[in-house]
């Protein structure tokens, strides 16, 4: 399938998806100073050919404009002529697409996400149990312990990129990078917000459990 022969609807309805997210992810405060990046996939996929739509470069992403988005292909390059740039961070993005097949994925900087991966980054993953919403990541076992991948935040983006066939765990919708902030994706817009919401819960749930006193003898 050919960027041209995917209808303008389905076009339009990821441009629609990307907007309501950025917007509501803007309101929570989620890109300070123009980080942070998204992008929804159209069409047909192998993982060698996908296309999606992605917010440009460099944007304040707390306003819309008509050139938040464009639409690239499995390289990161645009599909149409234009003066945009795609997200310095798209062949992350585009990584994740080829190792998954997922059809949406949202990188959020926040407070929480940052502390968190860098507190646990030698480990190589932040590992999270007893919190409910883990389930919110769609893993319903009882009591699971899951471990959630940090990279390290390399300037190279495609440095980073290389890294992610071997970090990246099926079961875990989510990569963070080390004082960066975190990838989360799903089957679609609705799933990516969902696990992205839960994880940014867990990591506000384990750095405030983090700063809890120790409990007095009874
Ligand atoms: C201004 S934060 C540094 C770049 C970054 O990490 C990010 O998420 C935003 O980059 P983009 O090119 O997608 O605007
Ligand atoms: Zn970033």
């Amino acid at each position: 399938m050919t960027f041209s022969d995917i209808s303008l609807e389905e076009k339009q309805k990821a441009l629609g998806e990307l907007r309501n997210i950025k917007e509501q992810f803007a309101a929570r405060g989620w890109f300070p100073g123009t980080s942070g990046n998204l992008s929804v996939r159209v069409g047909a996929f192998t993982p060698d050919r996908f296309h999606f739509a992605v917010t440009s470069s460099g944007k304040d992403k707390s306003v819309h404009t008509p050139e938040d988005f464009l639409f690239v292909d499995a390289n990161g390059e645009a599909c149409e002529t234009t003066a945009l740039k795609p997200s310095a961070e798209t062949l992350i993005h585009a990584k994740i697409y080829r190792m998954t097949g997922c059809g949406a994925i949202f990188h959020v900087h926040t407070v929480y996400n940052n502390l968190i991966s860098e507190y646990y980054g030698d480990e190589g993953y932040v590992p999270a149990q007893g919190i409910e919403l883990i389930k919110g990541l769609g893993i319903w076992e009882e009591n699971a312990a899951i471990r959630i991948p940090v990279l390290p935040n390399y300037a190279d983006i495609p440095s980073i990129a290389k890294l992610i066939p071997g970090t990246l765990k099926p079961e875990i919708p989510g990569i963070l990078l080390r004082n960066h902030g975190i990838y989360a994706w799903g089957a679609n817009a609705f799933e990516a917000k969902r696990h992205l919401e839960a994880f940014e819960f867990i990591f506000e749930v384990l750095y405030r459990s983090l700063l809890l006193p120790p409990r007095p003898h009874s």
